[in-house]
């Protein structure tokens, strides 16, 4: 699913219009409308006070038009404008004058603290106050209402995205933003609602389509896309009957230090259980018994050192090679992969220590071959891009460093985004119980396996997360989030490739995207 942009949102709003040959006030109406099904079919007309408040713009409009169709329905509204500019929109006018004409009243006017409601806990607040257009600070008495609505406790739904959100920063002030219960997002997600520092403001969320221009929506190129399975099934690649194990690739995972074995058996598994040929597992000799014992599938080459890699030296041809998973930062280390990184020409992933090798010695990411993938956690990525200063200066370094150095980035955590060039891809599957010892180095198997057997290396990694996260999501039906371990998501990828084969998930439900509350 494409995440327009603040500038592509207003052009399709107004190519829809033009094309559609209808006024901008009946996007609007059709905006509102399709909230209002939303909550009558939730709602079948219980009789609990809805207070729905509107800016004076045109989120404001979606409110006011959600207003009276509730107000017809019968439903208990209060409708409150907040006044924050005496600048209205147009259609925001005339819909105001709508409401007034069904209820024979004009809406409650809002412009100080003194003018707040009471909302009790049970009670339905709609937020209409700010939409995409939010551009500059909420003034003080306005986040001093938004705070009015979190201490009331009542469901909160934002409509279009929680006011105070901006589409493209991070805002200044965390009580200047609505902690919305459930989002209605016309159109397309907001990639706010996927980064750490914003993500929190609405616990779910939903699009709901209005029926922009389908030209527009599929010819509009974005730079930030959600993969689910509709943009991981064209990549897949199926299995020709008559395959043997040649054809998919031979992995070599590298990496293991005494006490950190383990790291490079479950990445190995990984891999094999991605899908690949063949795997060797390049550890030191500490490994050896661990490795065989634990997992026979796999060919193990021993470093001449007991406990750390030191020389990074083998007579096979790997089709592509993992380095990193419990390596250590062994000065020996560091120079074995050095030398690694000067002679080889083989596809790489990299993840852990070797990220943390290539952080203190930037001299050899000029070494890597193109489209290496990195798949930094967030403490990692900050060693190898240095600081940011917000989530989204966080991703304008990482796509600089992406287009410096031709490499694939994997930014770990609750919503993983892929980062290569100027595009986004931001993964919709996973859950908290990843949030566990060597669920990184079951991804770097997978992605490595993948690349194995002929994805691209962007494709290998997209689906990669993909599939690490959609195992994770099954794995936890029968495991829950505390109990779910690495080895689980390795032991889950079966169902995870059979599940993109089911019933397609209808495009309203978006299951994947709804977060625990
Ligand atoms: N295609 C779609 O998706 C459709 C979208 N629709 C809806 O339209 C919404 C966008 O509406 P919008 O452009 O009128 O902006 P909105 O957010 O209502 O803000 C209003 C104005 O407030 C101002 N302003 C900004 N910040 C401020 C501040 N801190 N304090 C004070 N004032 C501030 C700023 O005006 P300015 O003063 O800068 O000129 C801004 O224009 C969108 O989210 C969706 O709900 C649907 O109706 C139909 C189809
Ligand atoms: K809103």
């Amino acid at each position: 699913m494409k995440i327009f942009s603040k500038e592509q949102i207003y052009e399709g709003d107004k190519l829809t219009t033009e094309r559609q040959g209808i006024h901008s006030t009946d996007l609007m109406e059709r905006a509102g409308e399709q909230i209002f099904n939303w909550m009558h079919l939730r709602m079948q007309g219980a009789q609990v006070p809805i207070h729905v408040f509107c800016g004076i713009g045109n989120n404001g409009g979606d409110g006011l038009v959600l207003a009276r169709h509730l107000i017809l329905a019968g439903y208990s509204v209060k409708t409150y404008v907040v006044n924050y500019s005496h600048k209205r929109s147009k259609d925001f006018l005339i819909n105001y004058d709508r409401i007034k004409n069904v209820t024979k009243d004009w809406p409650i006017l809002m412009e100080s603290e003194e003018d707040f409601p009471m909302i009790a806990q049970d009670d339905i607040i709609v937020d209409a106050v700010f939409g995409v257009g939010l551009n500059r600070p909420v003034a003080n008495w306005v986040q001093a209402l938004f705070r009015h609505f979190k201490t009331s406790n009542a469901f909160t739904l934002s409509i279009d995205i929680p006011s105070g959100l901006y589409l493209d920063k991070t805002p200044e002030h965390e009580s200047g933003i609505v902690n919305a219960s459930y989002t209605l997002s016309f159109t397309c997600p907001k990639l706010v609602f996927f980064l750490p520092e914003t993500a929190q403001f609405t616990k779910q969320w939903e699009v709901l389509d209005i029926g922009l221009d389908a030209e527009f929506m599929q010819t509009t190129q974005t730079d930030a896309v959600i993969i689910g399975k509709y943009e991981v099934l064209p990549i897949y690649k199926p299995r020709d009957p008559f395959s043997h194990k040649g054809h998919f690739g031979h992995c070599l995972v590298v990496g293991g230090s005494y006490g950190k074995i383990g790291a490079v058996i479950l990445a190995s598994r990984a891999a094999l259980s991605s899908g690949c040929g063949l795997v060797t597992s390049y550890i030191p000799k500490c490994g050896y018994t661990a490795l065989q014992a634990s997992f026979p599938e796999a060919m193990v080459i021993t470093d001449n050192d007991e406990n750390h890699i030191t020389d990074i030296h083998f007579e096979i041809a790997p089709s592509v090679i993992a380095v990193g998973v419990g390596m250590g930062t062994d000065y020996k280390t560091i120079s074995a992969l050095e030398n690694f990184l000067k002679h080889n020409n083989t596809p790489l992933v990299i993840d852990a220590d070797g990220i943390n090798i290539l952080a203190k010695n930037q001299s050899f990411l000029k070494l890597l071959p193109k489209q290496t993938v990195l798949t930094p956690h967030p403490k990692e990525l900050e060693r190898l891009i240095g600081k940011w200063s917000d989530d989204f200066d966080k991703l304008e370094k990482a796509k600089a460093f992406s287009k410096k150095h031709d490499v694939i980035l994997v930014i770990k955590g609750a919503h993983s985004i892929t980062v290569y060039g100027n595009m986004l891809y931001i993964n919709s599957t996973g859950n908290p119980g990843l949030a566990t010892a060597g669920s990184g180095d079951v991804l770097t198997g997978i992605i490595t396996g993948l690349i194995s057997q002929g994805y691209d290396a962007l494709s290998a990694t997209v689906f990669g997360v993909y599939l690490h996260g959609k195992s994770a999501d099954i794995a936890v039906e029968d495991y829950g989030y505390q109990s779910l371990i690495a080895s689980h998501v390795i032991e889950y990828f079966g169902a995870a490739y059979l599940d993109l084969f089911k019933q397609p998930e209808p495009v309203e439900d978006n299951t994947e995207n709804k977060k625990e509350s």
